[in-house]
């Protein structure tokens, strides 16, 4: 076991001290009011974790779905009993938690709710249910678990709990020592300001990846079109040769280096205009413009899906030896020449095969670097030397990989071997350009001190 096992172990069995010397903070009685599908899955959750729950409803019979053990009150008589009360209702019908404001005064209430589309109301729903009942002390959290996570018991994904409050820490801390009781992660975002944000977390659909995702299968279709008139209908309107099985596994090929390439290069040329922005205004405390920033918060995306496009490259080429063409190609060309080994060929062939299994190698240490779990025990001079400096290494090795490929060939248009020169320029233009620059700031830079 490494030392850091150990100390996390140490860290880990303290917390667990810690949380059930905290026990004293856990309320006697927890109120939830509204019968729901939530309200009944966090009331059987609480129940398991010892806490003693009562549910305000606007039907005082209980029904089967109520778990067993949880009383069924008025709202107002449930109130009375807890000094914490979920809100699990929608939004819509909090109007009758205004004629509750005398009970409910100096109490704790939890907002859990969610809306239907992203900013869908001006306020977020924690600060309107603050204005309804303005002697409460509101508390937004809960809204990213969902009730079947609550009722499963697989919370693996959805453990971290966002919380945020008006500015009362003592009903933060309460409402946080629920969550930790719960099996939960508190996660404290701030202010009620910040309620409108975690409201919208759960509506998100992978934000940062639409980019990289669209951009891909854009270029993806764009080469794939220009692969298709250059290689198939090319062959067939003027050598009457009929390839069009390259639309299977060679075009695909060609495709996956070329967007993986050009990927690649896009997760370093913002590094590049920012350094050139910054240059311009001699400054560097500026905001960058929108557009930057936008594309700088998504390049570990666009990395991700060029590593997904480099993966699929290796895999098309593994199967190249058993291809039937490829076979054919080989027997025929063995047949038409005695052949003599040639030195320059078989050098050129390792050499470039050896370039793209390193620069590949170097592509997957960059994809697992940027996991969280992976990176968060890595100092930031670590994270940076990695993602920064073997980032190039990785861009320069893939590229000399495609070009001594393509390179014999590379000038002559009637041969399918013909790679776009494009991802070359803009993955070999991006690392010197930087390179430069870092060179001119540093010698702007000892001139000015
Ligand atoms: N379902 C989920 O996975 C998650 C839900 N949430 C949030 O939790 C809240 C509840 O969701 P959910 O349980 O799924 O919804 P449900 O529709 O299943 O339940 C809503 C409950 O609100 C109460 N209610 C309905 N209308 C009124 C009214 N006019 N006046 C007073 N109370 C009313 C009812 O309780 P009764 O009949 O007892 O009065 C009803 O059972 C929502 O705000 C949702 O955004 C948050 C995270 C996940
Ligand atoms: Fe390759």
């Amino acid at each position: 076991m490494t030392l850091t096992d150990s100390s996390k172990m140490e860290k880990n069995s303290s917390n667990m001290i810690h949380l059930t010397a905290d026990s004293p903070s856990k309320p006697e009685t927890v109120c939830i009011f509204g019968t729901g599908d939530f309200g009944r899955s966090l009331g059987q959750k609480m129940l398991q974790c010892g806490y003693s729950t009562v549910f305000g409803s606007r039907k005082s019979q209980t029904s089967s779905l109520i778990p067993k053990g949880i009383e069924v009150l008025s709202h107002a008589e449930a109130a009375k009993k807890s000094n914490i009360i979920i809100v699990a209702i929608q939004r819509e019908h909090y109007n009758f938690l205004s004629e509750l404001t005398e009970v409910l005064h100096g109490k704790v209430l939890v907002d859990v709710s969610n809306n239907l589309k992203i900013n869908q109301y001006p306020e977020s729903n924690a600060e309107y249910l603050a204005q309804l009942v303005p002697g409460a002390k509101v508390v937004k959290a809960f809204n990213t678990v969902s009730a079947w996570a609550l009722q499963s018991g697989t919370l693996d994904a959805s453990r971290q709990v966002k919380l945020s409050n008006m500015n009362d820490s003592k009903a933060k801390e309460m409402v946080m020592g629920i969550v930790r009781t719960l099996g939960l992660t508190p996660l404290d975002q701030g202010s009620l300001l910040a309620a409108k944000e975690i409201e919208n977390y759960p509506l998100q659909l992978f934000p940062m990846w639409k980019f990289p995702i669209y951009l891909s299968l854009g270029l993806s279709a764009f080469l794939f079109f220009y692969c298709l008139i250059r290689e198939v209908i090319y062959n067939y309107v003027y050598e009457n040769k009929n390839v069009s099985f390259f639309i299977v596994i060679s075009i695909p090929n060609r495709i996956c280096p070329v967007v993986a390439l050009i990927l690649l290069a896009l997760v370093y040329l913002p590094g590049v205009i920012a350094a050139i922005i910054q240059l311009h205004r001699g400054t560097k405390y500026s905001r960058f413009p929108d557009w930057l920033d936008k594309w700088m918060l998504c390049r570990k995306q666009l990395g991700l899906v060029a590593l997904a496009y480099a993966f699929l490259h290796v895999l098309y080429t593994l199967v190249i030896p058993i291809r039937y063409y490829v076979r054919w190609k080989l027997n025929s060309y063995v047949i038409s020449q005695v052949d003599q080994f040639i030195h320059s060929t078989g050098w050129h062939s390792d050499s470039y095969l050896a370039l793209g299994i390193l620069g590949f190698f170097l592509f997957i240490l960059l994809g697992i670097t940027s996991l969280p779990s992976v990176s968060n025990n890595v100092n930031w001079r670590e994270f940076r030397f990695v993602q920064s400096k073997l980032g190039y290494l990785t861009l320069i090795l893939c590229t000399a990989h495609t070009l001594g490929y393509g390179g014999k060939r590379f000038l002559s248009p009637s041969s399918y071997r013909w790679y776009l020169p494009e991802a070359y320029v803009l993955s070999l233009i991006v690392p010197c350009i930087k390179y430069q620059i870092l060179h001119l700031c540093r010698g702007l830079y000892s001139i000015t001190s």
